[in-house]
């Protein structure tokens, strides 16, 4: 519920003291922005649309200049989807749009020759077999004509699916973390709906086609059912008022729907009544199985069934579920309405018999050339519901075209650089000045003013206690997000400055919070480096390098083992009788080749990220500089742990670490430069660096790294 509206019961709502009535108080004004009515025992709050412009039966254009400026995103999708099959789509309806006046034509065709031949008493057998061929014709033309549609529908539908899925995931792909994260643009994303394969485009396309489609079937009808009836001379004035009274029904029915429609609108119901409530409560109570023990042991049973009977004889008609109550709201608003549409509907046939008493002598061509008006009426009010359906979607399916092309206008709030990084064979250097750095929505800095420097080709570990910004430096460095103050430096330049291509192409990073992709263990690890995904060797060597090379032997598929399933892949095993011993499902699974999903244990899972990482610094052209590993051992036990820091050692060549770590030993005892973080009082939960220097430096100077160093040494006495 909206703050705007207040809490408190409103005055003058109706009391709900007579049983098996109802009631619906007058609206009123709750606040500036929502009615209330009071349907039997509920609150109704509906908001006043925001309307700007509005015609009567086109309520959900709103905003007339949004609309005109969604317009160019209609204009932008048409030009996207200019393709044969839209102009064969486009063609096709357009000939099926006057096949009705075409038939429509015969029929009146037919009627005319009908009068002559009464008039004349003599009966034109060559034209009557022409127009009886010409009608059959235009029906086989129909036919075929919509089974061509029905498979251009098809067609065109896969095509929209696949381009915008296309330009989706392009989109989507393109989007940097800060903005990734960001609510805003995240539910601009969400527009697109990726992972669902879900696209309205298609729907907007063909309901503007179907539009223009009805408005072709009205115009042309109406063009040739007053040609034959002005031929014909009579009825011309029943007609007229047969398609007066079918346009009215038509409007009167539209009006009826934007009255009492609640979409679009925010709306929230409520009951306050304690007898209902409880009622409900009991309902629930005694249909969970979870409180049938209660109730058997408590002995509940006919208490409750007599209590219930009671609630209910004391609501009477009053209660029940709101929707029944919002429907007989609906019928009550609509009451007048519902009255006029009823006349139009039975005025023509009033007509008719005043007509067919002033016409007896012609009374067979009156009562022909009326059921003719009457069967053209209805369809023309067939289509021009359906004008005023498809034209009242229309102004919302523009908002999901503006949703949709907004995508492509996201900007990443990482901006790129400008300068080149050169491919580095040797290390890069790393250096932090005053860094303080606040994640997004954050109020607290998660870094005050460090500084630091990695000269090019040392090896630096980063040291500190839990949360005090040790993974936020190694995201800093890699530029996932940008400084909030001060500068960080790659090679001696501004990251700002750099070209994000080249920057990412230098620097290898594992983060403390790496993901598996929902792809193949061979993609996860070959994904490392896209340029070389498809050199199997390379990514048997990166597997080989982060230990994973065993892991991956071990699983039932291989290197085509998929962790779990992408979420939208969903197996299909139904057995829709008893299989108590279970033969049949394993016959499915093995006949489809369905495993369950394959777990790895944190360590595993641990190799197959460092493989990755490794892959990024592999290839004949590899220009990594700078290897950022986030606590890359954490969930390794100690032989492996001491597997990869000596692969690593043999590795690193003349290339810059990074590592952040809580453990000490095989990292620390070899390190440059060690950076000690904790948190510092003077700010406000914020930590700064307090230490920097080589293993024998900092133990020397008896800090906190001596402290920590020393607190680890003693478990191992
Ligand atoms: N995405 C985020 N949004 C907001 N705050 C964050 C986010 N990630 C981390 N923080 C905060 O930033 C601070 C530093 O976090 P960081 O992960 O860098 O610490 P750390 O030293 O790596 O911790 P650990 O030793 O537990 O891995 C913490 O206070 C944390 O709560």
């Amino acid at each position: 519920m909206p703050s705007t509206v207040s809490s408190s019961p409103p005055s003058g709502k109706c009391s709900d003291h007579a049983e098996g009535q109802l009631h619906c108080s007058q609206s009123f004004r709750v606040t500036e922005s929502f009615n209330h009515y009071t349907l039997g025992i509920w609150d109704l709050y509906i908001e006043k649309p925001p309307i700007k412009w509005q015609i009567p039966i086109f309520p959900l254009i709103t905003d007339s200049a949004q609309f005109i400026t969604d317009l160019r995103y209609l204009w932008r999708a048409i030009r996207d989807l200019s393709s044969p099959l839209l102009f064969a789509r486009l063609a096709v309806s357009a000939a099926l749009a006057l096949s009705p006046a075409a038939s429509l034509w015969f029929t009146g065709k037919f009627l005319q020759q009908v009068q002559a031949t009464i008039n004349d008493q003599e009966l034109d057998g060559s034209m009557m077999i022409q127009l009886t061929c010409g009608r059959v014709a235009c029906s086989l033309t129909q036919c075929l004509l919509e089974r061509i549609d029905g498979w251009l529908y098809l067609a065109f539908d896969d095509f929209v699916k696949r381009h915008y899925s296309q330009y989706a995931f392009e989109h989507v792909a393109r989007i940097d973390v800060p903005t990734f994260m960001d609510p805003t643009a995240s539910q601009r994303l969400d527009a697109v709906s990726l992972r669902y394969g879900f696209c309205p485009v298609g729907r907007t396309v063909d309901s503007l086609l179907r539009s223009g489609c009805s408005i072709l079937v009205l115009f042309t009808q109406v063009h040739v059912l007053v040609a034959i009836l002005h031929e014909q001379g009579i009825g011309s004035h029943l007609s007229f008022l047969t398609c007066l009274c079918h346009l009215a029904v038509c409007l009167l029915t539209q009006m009826e729907l934007t009255n009492s429609s609640l979409e679009g609108l925010a709306y929230a119901a409520t009951t306050r009544n304690q007898d209902y409530v409880k009622m409900e409560g009991l309902k629930q109570l005694v249909s969970d199985r979870e409180h049938r023990q209660e109730i058997v042991a408590n002995g509940l049973g006919p208490y409750l069934s007599r209590h219930f009977l009671e609630l209910s004889c004391r609501l009477g008609n009053r209660g029940g579920e709101f929707w029944s109550h919002f429907l007989i709201y609906q019928r009550k608003i609509n009451h007048t309405t519902h009255l006029l549409k009823w006349f139009a509907g039975e005025l023509p046939e009033i007509a008719f018999v005043f007509i067919m008493a002033r016409n007896m002598s012609n009374l067979p061509m009156v009562l022909a050339a009326f059921t003719l008006v009457q069967s053209a009426a209805k369809n023309l009010r067939l289509n021009l519901n359906s004008i005023l359906q498809q034209t009242g979607d229309f102004a919302s399916q523009l908002t999901n075209l503006r949703a949709i092309y907004g995508v492509s206008e996201i900007e990443n709030q990482i901006i790129d650089g400008t300068q080149r990084l050169d491919p580095s064979f040797a290390g890069i250097s790393l250096e932090f000045q005053d860094v303080s750095f606040q994640y997004p929505g954050s109020k607290t800095y998660a870094l005050r003013r460090v500084s630091f420097r990695v000269k090019q080709g040392q090896l630096c570990v980063i040291v500190g206690f839990n949360g005090s910004g040790k993974s936020t430096i190694l995201k800093l460095a890699g530029r996932i997000y940008d400084a909030t103050e001060g500068t960080i430096r790659v090679n001696g330049r501004d990251i700002r400055e750099l070209k994000l291509d080249d920057l990412h192409r230098s620097i290898a990073v594992l983060f403390q919070d790496y993901t598996l992709f929902p792809v193949s263990i061979k993609d996860n690890i070959a994904l490392g480096n896209p340029k070389y995904a498809t050199d199997l060797e390379l990514v048997a060597e990166a597997a080989r390098l982060g230990g994973a090379d065993a892991v991956i032997k071990r699983l039932p598929d291989g290197w085509n083992t998929y962790l779990s399933r992408p979420d939208s892949v969903h197996d299909v095993i139904r057995i829709q009788r008893e299989d108590e011993s279970g033969t049949i499902d394993r016959t499915l699974r093995q006949l489809t080749g369905t495993q369950p999903p394959q777990g790895l244990s944190g360590g595993q899972q641990q190799r197959i990220a460092v493989a990755r990482t490794f892959m990024h610094t592999l290839g004949p052209d590899s220009s990594v500089g700078l290897l950022l590993f986030d606590e890359p051992s954490a969930a390794l036990d100690p032989v492996a742990e001491h597997d990869l820091f000596s692969k690593l050692h043999g590795f690193r060549g003349k290339r810059t670490m990074v590592f952040s770590t809580h453990r000490f030993g095989n990292l620390t005892k070899y390190a440059d430069i060690i950076v000690v973080y904790r948190l510092v009082r003077r700010y406000m939960n914020e930590t700064t660096i307090v230490e920097t220097g080589t293993h024998e430096e900092l133990i020397q100077a008896k800090g906190d790294y001596a402290r920590l160093w020393q607190l680890q040494a003693e478990a191992f006495r």
